[in-house]
């Protein structure tokens, strides 16, 4: 049979595990439109993996050469690998079990947390909004872990039995990770370190585990499409083997690796806009492995929604004046780009 026919659009709904499962040929729904994809399309070779700043978190405070790494990480970057960051190694291979073990429990298990068709909490895949869009290689299961009276529990699972715990454990680790992160961006930019921790309000925590099926056709998916996130900050703790991760910058492509326990952590737009453009936030995107199934975890930190967020007073003088205008971030605001392929945040650009 030729390896590239296409099956008809009847795929939309199943699981992409279930199509890697009996995988003779590429749905349609899933082919790449190289034309629709903003960035070039070569994939990243080994040699243009990307020299990521790694900055030790138990140095942020005592030590200006680091927050001063820091800073141009974030600035050159939108991103950057953290070690030392206070999560026992043992833990987070907890983390990553509990969601493969999810991941591997059967259709029929897994199904019992299956979101709705048109939003983004629980397990599943791609939200579809219209006919022609591609779909990504990958399911995911999106819980929001905090504020914790937004938990939807019933897409939390049960099985494997400690799941919610170690979410739980984890989410609040997560709220000091975020903390450390936004107090240091403040202090490198010499604001109040209080600044953007204000700016933004009580934040979600949105636990998203991300599960790329092996693909025997990698060059003709992508696991996630090119887009940059929304968030104020994503923390993002790899596979811890598996490679995937691609970050568009100067106009190429170029892999991010895997770093022994490190969290990358990213900017998003959120803090480009508070940041009144001094942070950038990155365009990436996911390329899945032809042999390995890879998993991920990323834990993005939005502001509420319909908050406003705006650059933060500080950072607008005369010689840098305001870049962005105020917005109020909203799941229908940011889908709405994002599924179309352009980027939300050139809607909130002066
Ligand atoms: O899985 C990854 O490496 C990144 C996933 C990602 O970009 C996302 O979930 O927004
Ligand atoms: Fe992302």
């Amino acid at each position: 049979m030729d390896k590239c026919h296409s099956a008809p659009a009847n795929h939309v709904n199943k699981q992409v595990q279930e199509i890697a499962a009996n995988c003779h040929h590429l749905p349609k729904r899933y082919i790449r439109k190289q034309d629709k994809e903003y960035g070039p399309v070569t994939n990243a070779s080994a040699s243009s993996l990307a020299d990521l700043p790694v900055i030790d978190f138990s140095l942020l405070t005592s030590s200006p050469l680091e927050l001063n790494k820091l800073k141009s990480a974030v600035i050159t970057w939108g991103c950057f690998q953290a070690i030392n960051h206070g999560i026992e190694s043992l833990f987070l291979e907890k983390v990553r079990e509990i969601g493969k073990m999810f991941f591997h429990l059967s259709a029929d298990e897994k199904k019992k947390y299956l979101k709705e068709e048109k939003d983004v909490e629980g397990y599943g895949n791609d939200i579809v909004l219209s006919d022609d869009q591609v779909l990504d290689w990958n399911d995911r299961l999106y819980l929001t872990v905090l504020p914790k009276d937004q938990r939807k529990f019933r897409f939390w699972p049960t099985n494997p039995t400690n799941f919610r715990d170690v979410l739980d454990e984890y989410s609040c680790k997560m709220e000091l990770i975020y903390e450390v992160v936004l107090k240091s961006l403040a202090r490198a930019l010499n604001l109040h370190e209080d600044c953007f921790l204000n700016q933004f309000g009580t934040t979600k925590k949105c636990a998203r585990y991300n599960y790329y099926p092996s693909c025997p056709w990698p060059e003709r998916v992508l696991g996630v499409k090119p887009h940059a996130d929304s968030s104020a900050i994503t923390i993002l703790l790899q596979d811890e083997e598996v490679e995937g991760l691609q970050l568009l910058k100067d106009g190429k492509w170029v892999g991010v690796s895997v770093v022994h326990d490190a969290l990358t952590i990213n900017v998003g737009d959120q803090m480009e806009i508070g940041s009144n453009g001094i942070f950038k936030s990155p365009v990436h995107r996911v390329m899945v492995n032809s042999k390995k199934e890879r998993m991920t975890l990323a834990v993005f930190c939005p502001v509420l929604s319909d908050q406003v967020v705006g650059p933060v007073d500080e950072l607008i003088t005369e010689e840098t004046p305001r870049m962005y205008k105020n917005v109020a971030y909203s799941l229908d605001y940011f889908l709405n780009y994002f599924q179309q392929g352009g980027r939300p945040i050139d809607a909130c650009k002066i």
